[in-house]
């Protein structure tokens, strides 16, 4: 990675994607962090910017390798995003000459290496199933033969509906109600995920801030979590998702997500595009 610093007139950043949830990314650990909400949206905006899922910064970290802040499509931040961190992670990795590396985020230290098959995993910590950090869920929505959902914070939060096929869901549809259910003050991201085997889940997502995505990290492990709870599943699963496959393992330190990453391109943003925000 270049480690000039940055200012408003060279501000660089990479397109990088783990299985089609894609991502600018920002380093600013040499340098003020440039992002407010308002370059956010105008970066994210598809057809007058760049277009991302998510953005997500680089910033420097005492003890850690580095700290990373995530921005949504709409402008609004997010505590966590699994595949970002893998993407940045495999970047660092490569940057630092490593095989592992420590990071910061909302949610506290977190940890990702490089496996044998070249697949990047993260952990993404503990789940969280403290009834006063999250809503309990009686049915605020009623699909069609889906049960009681499960929320599961992951450093974000996530409200998982079990459905006899995934396929059959309108994600767009009911995506944006329920993330604005009055029940989730911060909104919410939602998944619906049908069981294909003990070991195996197909799930669609709506994210908060963002819309439909062909994956998310973060969710991905809660709807993992949220199976295992339900007695669909055990602590290891794959999970196939609209851009391809992860892999999630519940261990005693931590959820692990596994998959693959993609670096797209590097550039640089004109200033007239700055200067127009
Ligand atoms: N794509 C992400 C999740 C991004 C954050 C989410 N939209 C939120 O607002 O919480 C992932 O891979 O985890």
């Amino acid at each position: 990675m270049d480690h000039a610093p940055l200012s408003p007139a060279n501000l660089r950043f990479l397109k990088m994607h783990g299985l089609g949830n894609d991502f600018v990314i920002i380093d600013a650990r040499r340098g003020e962090n440039p992002v407010t909400p308002a370059l956010a949206q105008a970066l994210g905006d598809r057809h007058r910017g760049v277009g991302f899922d998510q953005l997500a910064v680089i910033l420097p970290a005492e003890d850690a390798d580095f700290t990373l802040e995530f921005w949504n499509s709409d402008g609004s931040k997010a505590g966590a995003c699994g595949n970002a961190t893998r993407c940045v992670s495999d970047l660092m990795m490569r940057d630092l000459g490593r095989e592992a590396v420590t990071l910061f985020t909302e949610r506290g230290q977190l940890s990702a290496c490089r496996r044998a098959d070249g697949l990047v995993s993260v952990n993404m910590g503990a789940p969280i199933l403290d009834a006063k950090a999250i809503p309990v869920l009686a049915d605020p929505m009623a699909l069609p033969r889906a049960g009681a959902p499960v929320a599961v914070g992951m450093g974000n939060p996530h409200c998982i509906y079990f459905v006899e096929d995934a396929e059959a869901v309108d994600v767009a549809g009911l995506g944006p109600q329920i993330e604005h259910d009055p029940l989730f003050p911060a909104r919410t991201n939602v998944e619906f995920a049908a069981l294909v085997a003990p070991d195996h889940l197909r799930m669609r997502v709506w994210e908060r801030g963002a819309g439909i995505t062909l994956a998310c990290g973060s969710g991905t492990c809660a709807t993992a979590v949220a199976a295992h709870l339900k007695g669909l599943t055990g602590r290891h699963v794959i999970v196939d998702v609209d851009g391809g496959r992860l892999e999630i393992d519940w261990r005693e330190d931590g959820v692990w997500m596994t998959g693959p990453t993609a670096m797209v391109f590097e550039a640089t943003l004109s200033p007239a595009f700055l200067a127009s925000l």
